[in-house]
């Protein structure tokens, strides 16, 4: 495949997926960007837009996302979006906090930044939610602490060891965009497959994707069609490939993200409370007053904080109340599809970075 595309994450997974629309002229494309009924697409011949008119949907899921992988047809103007190519994942969230409103904010990624600023009171329990949807997502998440240039070093190992401790499992990284540190370790984090920076607005998202984009950020494509002919042309920062590889989706600040049927994620964040909760005597021990419960016990005795444990059941109440305001069974289809794709997806990424899959 064109080396354009691969640059944006091609992989030759993805030849037998499109094959069957370049039986029929279609033109490879990954979404950069969606505004209203168009998007900025990355095709084989540069940037394009296109109208996405032709796959419209009236589920929400099925929008259009950057990170989707789509056939297009070029020619007219402007091009049109013929098909979205099946996802291996995506990130959800729920916008409404009164109803099951899921909008995925990137699709097909192997990685999910969670961007935290150091300039204002760490919240661990709004990282703790961010990393219940990236884990639901099937993306790796890794979690950065910006603006670490604000903060005195004594301070910052405390604000490490405390996020460390809500992020089980996960690369906690201390990054400044204005002193350049923690970058290098990052870009390598980064240098495979696709990542996306998640965070609230203000988080510092799109100044650390211009620290590790460097002169790219500005850069403008040359965009042409098929024919040669120019096309109107159409600057993008939503995704964009690293100058050190991979590929980097920016999304917009968000004010908050709502759990969006993440309970696989949520037990993954806490994945020691479960594993406390295995040592309780009844099996459907509740954690309230039950003698023998693992959790009370841990609680008691200091090895669980109660912040934490408050934390979780918050989140998985808000995720069993929202659960219950959706159709259930589309969105365990959906999932199973995506858990499905994920694991082949992974398997494929694993295999590419000669790495035997887990
Ligand atoms: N001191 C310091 N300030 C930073 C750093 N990175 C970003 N900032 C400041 O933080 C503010 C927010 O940064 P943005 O990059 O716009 O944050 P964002 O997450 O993209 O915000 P949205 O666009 O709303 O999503 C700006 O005033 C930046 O100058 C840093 O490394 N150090
Ligand atoms: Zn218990």
């Amino acid at each position: 495949m064109n080396s354009l595309l691969s640059e944006y994450g091609w992989h030759t997974a993805l030849d037998s997926a499109f094959a069957p629309y370049a039986a029929e002229g279609l033109i490879p494309a990954r979404i950069a960007r969606v505004y209203g009924d168009r998007c900025a697409a990355a095709t084989p011949h540069g940037l394009v837009t296109a109208s996405i008119a032709p796959v419209s949907s009236p589920d929400p899921l099925h929008w259009v996302c950057t990170g989707d992988w789509a056939a297009l047809e070029l020619g007219g103007d402007p091009a049109l979006v013929r098909a979205v190519l099946p996802r291996t994942n995506a990130v959800v969230r729920n916008t409404s906090t009164r109803r099951s409103e899921g909008q995925v904010l990137a699709a097909n990624v192997d990685h999910a930044v969670i961007a935290v600023s150091l300039a204002a009171e760490l919240d661990l329990g709004r990282v703790e939610r961010f990393l219940a949807l990236a884990w639901e997502s099937g993306a790796e998440p890794l979690v950065v602490l910006t603006k670490c240039d604000l903060v005195p070093d004594p301070d910052l190992g405390h604000l490490l060891a405390d996020t460390e401790g809500a992020a089980p499992g996960v690369q906690v990284l201390a990054v400044s965009a204005h002193t350049g540190a923690g970058l290098d370790v990052l870009t390598a984090s980064l240098s495979q497959g696709t990542s996306v920076l998640l965070g609230q607005s203000g988080a510092g998202k799109s100044t650390l994707a211009n620290a590790l984009l460097g002169a790219q950020a500005q850069q403008v494509r040359e965009v042409r069609d098929a024919d040669g002919k120019g096309r109107h042309t159409t600057t993008t920062r939503d995704l964009l490939p690293l100058p050190g590889g991979g590929v980097l989706i920016d999304t917009p600040g968000l004010r908050g993200v709502g759990m969006w049927d993440a309970e696989s994620g949520v037990a993954r964040v806490f994945a020691e409370i479960e594993e406390l909760a295995r040592d309780c005597r009844f099996h459907d021990c509740a954690h309230a007053a039950e003698p023998g419960c693992g959790v009370l016990a841990a609680l008691a005795d200091g090895r669980l904080s109660h912040r934490r444990w408050e934390s979780y059941r918050k989140l998985l109440r808000e995720n069993a109340w929202i659960a219950a305001r959706s159709d259930a069974r589309l969105r365990a289809e959906q999932r199973r599809e995506w858990k499905r794709r994920s694991a082949q997806g992974r398997a494929a990424y694993e295999a590419k970075r000669g790495r035997a899959p887990r």
